[in-house]
This record gives structure tokens, C-alpha cells and sequence, in this order.
């Protein structure tokens, strides 16, 4: 049997043209090492390659990560290349029979054509051999995971004669504990640009920045991926700005409470039900519409948590109840106030967390203004782009293959950063929850019970009411509003204080 992948009559000038052809960069590398040999001599290379790797080394240790992303990714891309997968190809590939035989006999091999790695998966992109399918591939890919010693493998068609095969080498977070950080005493030992809620997959500190980068994060996961702790983390890192009244949360829990019930005392308000929800959302708006005016009217640009101006954050435990399952005049109302609430309250410190089971289109519409996206174990390898924006799956972002032990593991996109980032949310037990109610109330609770009030200005709305919402006359409307809101709100943070 004869490997076809070279020509039958080939000479050796014809497959060393191929063999460049085909490794331009080692083949460039090799060259440009002897001319540097020739122009200052043997020594000189060999000392600059001894610092090269002793500075590559030192970087390495002090900083992984970026010595990952920078350079670290290339280099074992490259060795994994040459020593994992085209060293035992041609063995692997026959064992597995994926190879096939043309018309003349001869075998033809699939080939790799790139490799690609990050810290925990490769993904090798290899030319199918004439007569092969991709479900050849998924056939036989345990198999496969087997042969080259990983932990999991998965093929995906990129395009016709072409497909990938994302190898798992390692899993970070089984080993990796993911301590929950203590309750920080003090607004001073709190940075809104650095929340640690958890542990990225080099064992770095997780952060959020929900005065610059992380703006708004949306949540994607299936039921039990770990969504709520990524939520209570969050904040429990802000416990002592919520104590003293520098941050409100406006919390929705549509599912009855299931969630944040537990939570209530410490929550500015609460709503735990749709209809409930569509009423808070919609006092969340006019609260910083009114803001958005007084502070346009002051000329104030940048925004500084403080007991006048809290930051506003808007939690929404499952995004599809409200957006989605809804009646049509909860529904239609709910998105434009959250569409709202997402693009134009930076300025003046209204933040919205979201979760949902399905980052569809059709289930969350204004999902493209999530800056910040967090995708944990999802229920199908299509909600992985739609929850993380396109081409994130290829790019390593496998949140489908999260096995279900791996609560609370999930990627991260945040605008700006090319590559998903894989991350572990600590986890918040009930006891945890109770301690950090217990810590954000004790100088007084914060509750607003929105739900308990009879003041819905929807009852009796028709839908074309709601459909017709004008914003421009809501402003006219919250400048009208503004002073009652603003003694409501005041006033409950000078009882808070005193
Ligand atoms: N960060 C974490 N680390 C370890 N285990 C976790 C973590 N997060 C969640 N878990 C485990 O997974 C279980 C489910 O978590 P959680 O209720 O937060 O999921 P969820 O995505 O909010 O689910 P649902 O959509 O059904 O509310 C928890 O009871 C806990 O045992």
C-alpha cells in the first residue's frame, strides 16, 4: 500500500519545492538560523538563543498569562504540530481508518494543514482525503481523543473538504479550588474596577470592572450551569458599597423568588414576578432618566458612586421569562426599558446583569448590547455564538462541552479581547448568602417591595398603550416626576445612614 500524498514520480527537487511550499514559516525559520550562523558565527547564535529562552522563561513565570497569549500559544502550537499530532498522523489516521483508497490503489491520507492551541484545547484543521465526510471524523472520535491522549475531542465541518478537530488536553478547574473571597470590611477595600468573583483558567483572579470594560454582563446557561453564582458573587464582592447605600440593586426574579428571595432585605427592590418586573424596570428607567437630566443640567460627565448617585445595578435572573414567555404588554414595554437601560445610562451609573437559559436571538433581540458576555455549560454547540458573538466557538470558546460536574466554570468575552477567556465563578452557599445579607442590612434594610404596591400604571392599559410608549414625553414626564423621586430615594438613604 503507497502513501499518495506525494506524487508517484516524484524527485527530490519536486518534494523538497512541495515540502517549502508547505512549511513556509519552519522552513523560513530553518533557513534564517544558518544565516545567522554563517554572518556572526555558531557562539553568538547560541548565546542569543540561551537569553531568548532564558528571558522567555522569566516572563513565563512572572506573568503566564500573557506570556500565553503573546507567545506561549504560538510556541506550543507549533511543538504540538510536530511532535503530537503530524509524528503519529499517518499511524493514527490508519488505525482509526480514516484513510481511503483511489481508484489505482493507492491510499490517500487526510492532512493536517494548522494547529492551533490554547491553554486547555487544541484544534487541529485537517483536509479530508478524497472520498471522506465529516461523520467519518465523529464516528470515530473517541477514538481519536484516545489515540493522541486527550481528554475530549469533537469535529466540526469549517467548509467543504475541511474540517476541525478540537482536542481537550487538560481541564484547569479540576484541580483548581475556587475560594470564595471574604467580605471586604470597608468602601475603601472595594475597586469597582477589580470585583473578584472568581478564577480565570490560568488561576488568576476573575474580575469585573463595572466602571469601565464590564458595563453590562450577560449571562447564558442551562438550568444548573451555575449562572446564580456568578450573580451572587458579584454582589458579595460589592457587600459594602450596597451596606452603605453607594450601590442599589433593583432585583428581578421571575421565577417566583427561586433565586434571589433569599436575598430580599438587602435588595433596594424586588420584584418576583414578570408583571412585578415590567413595574420595577420601568421606576428603574425614570429614576436615571431623571438623573440623566439633572446631571446634563450640572454638566456632570463622569460617574462617581455616592450617596445622592449609587450605582444602579439591575439584576434580571432569567432575561426569557421577561422577554420571551411574557404576555405581549409585559413583553413589549420590558425591552425597550432594558434596551434603554443598556445604551444609555453609563454616564450616570446604571449597570444591568442578565441571565437567561437561551441566548437566542428570538429570546433576548438586544443581546448585542451586552458588552461583557459569559457563557457557561449551554444545552447546544449553536447557542455557544449566539451567547458570545460569532466565530467565539471556533476560537475555543466550547462552553457546549462544559460537563455538568463543572458548575460555575464558563468563557468570558469582554469587548476589546479577541479570545474567550475561560473562568470559574466562586461559589456562594446559602450560608454564605445569609452572612452577606446579614452584613449589607445591619445599619438598616434597604427593601423597597415594589411588588406589594398597587400603583401599576399599566392596569387598564390597553396594548396599544404600551406599544405606543413615547420616550421623549417619559423624560417630559420624569422631569415632572423628579422631585418626588428624588425625595423617595434621598430620603431612604439618609435613614440608611443615620
Ligand atoms: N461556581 C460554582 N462552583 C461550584 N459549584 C457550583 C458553582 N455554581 C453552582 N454550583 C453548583 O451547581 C448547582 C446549581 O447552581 P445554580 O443554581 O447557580 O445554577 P443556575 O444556572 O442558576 O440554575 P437555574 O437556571 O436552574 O437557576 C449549585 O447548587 C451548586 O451545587
Amino acid at each position: 500500500m503507497r502513501d499518495t500524498r506525494v506524487d508517484t514520480e516524484r524527485t527530490p527537487v519536486r518534494a523538497a519545492a512541495r515540502f517549502v511550499a508547505r512549511h513556509p514559516r519552519s522552513v523560513g525559520s530553518a533557513v534564517v538560523l544558518d544565516v545567522a550562523v554563517l554572518w556572526v558565527g555558531y557562539q553568538t547564535v547560541l548565546m542569543a538563543a540561551g537569553i531568548a529562552v532564558v528571558a522567555g522563561a522569566s516572563w513565563r513565570l512572572l506573568d503566564r498569562p500573557t506570556f500565553d497569549r503573546f507567545a506561549g500559544r504560538l510556541l506550543r502550537a507549533w511543538w504540538r504540530r510536530w511532535w503530537s499530532y503530524r509524528r503519529q498522523w499517518l499511524r493514527i489516521m490508519t488505525a482509526c481508518n480514516l484513510t481511503t483508497i483511489d481508484h489505482k490503489g493507492n491510499t490517500l491520507t487526510p492532512r493536517v494543514t494548522w494547529v492551533k492551541s490554547t491553554f486547555a484545547w487544541d484544534t487541529v484543521t485537517v483536509r479530508m482525503a478524497k472520498g471522506q465526510e465529516p461523520e467519518d471524523f465523529e464516528k470515530v472520535i473517541n477514538r481519536l481523543a484516545n489515540s493522541f491522549k486527550t481528554r475530549a475531542a469533537n469535529v466540526r465541518q469549517l467548509k467543504p473538504g475541511k474540517v476541525a478537530l478540537d482536542f481537550q488536553r487538560r481541564e484547569p478547574f479540576d484541580d483548581m479550588f475556587v475560594p470564595l473571597p471574604p467580605l471586604a470590611e470597608s468602601v475603601e477595600a472595594v475597586n469597582l474596577r477589580r470585583l473578584v468573583i472568581g478564577r480565570d483558567e490560568y488561576g488568576r483572579d476573575f474580575t469585573v470592572d463595572l466602571l469601565g470594560r464590564d458595563l453590562h454582563i450577560l449571562l447564558g446557561g442551562a438550568t444548573g450551569a451555575g449562572k446564580g453564582s456568578f450573580m451572587w458573587a458579584l454582589l458579595r464582592a460589592l457587600a459594602p458599597l450596597i451596606r452603605d447605600g453607594l450601590v442599589r440593586l433593583w432585583v428581578i426574579d421571575p421565577k417566583g423568588g427561586m433565586e434571589f428571595g433569599i436575598g430580599e432585605e438587602m435588595f433596594h427592590e424586588f420584584a418576583e414576578s414578570d408583571k412585578a418586573g415590567q413595574k420595577l424596570i420601568r421606576k428603574y428607567t425614570s429614576v436615571l432618566d431623571a438623573r440623566k437630566l439633572e446631571l446634563g443640567r450640572q454638566g456632570v460627565r463622569t460617574f462617581t458612586p455616592s450617596l445622592e448617585t449609587p450605582l444602579e445595578l439591575l439584576i434580571c435572573d432569567e432575561l426569557a421569562a421577561m422577554t420571551a414567555y411574557a404576555d405581549k404588554a409585559i413583553r413589549a414595554p420590558f425591552e425597550l426599558d432594558l434596551s434603554k437601560a443598556l445604551t444609555q445610562y453609563r454616564a450616570v451609573g446604571g449597570r444591568t446583569v442578565g441571565a437567561s437559559q437561551e441566548p437566542t436571538k428570538d429570546v433576548i433581540p438586544m443581546r448585542g448590547l451586552f458588552p461583557t458576555k459569559i457563557a457557561l455549560r449551554l444545552d447546544s454547540a449553536s447557542y455557544v455564538d449566539m451567547c458570545l458573538g460569532e466565530g467565539m466557538r471556533d476560537m475555543g470558546a466550547f462552553a457546549d462541552k462544559i460537563p455538568e460536574y463543572l458548575a460555575g466554570v464558563a468563557y468570558v468575552k469582554k469587548d476589546g479581547r479577541r479570545e474567550p477567556l475561560r473562568v470559574r465563578a466562586a461559589y456562594t452557599t446559602d450560608d454564605d448568602i445569609t452572612e452577606l445579607v446579614r452584613f449589607c442590612t445591619d445599619r438598616g434594610a434597604t427593601v423597597t417591595p415594589i411588588r406589594r404596591e398597587a400603583d401599576d400604571e399599566h392596569v387598564g392599559q390597553t396594548e396599544e398603550d404600551i406599544y405606543s410608549t413615547d420616550f421623549e414625553k417619559l423624560e417630559v414626564d420624569d422631569e415632572t416626576d423628579e422631585v418626588d423621586e428624588t425625595d423617595y430615594y434621598e430620603g431612604d438613604e439618609d435613614e440608611e445612614i443615620a
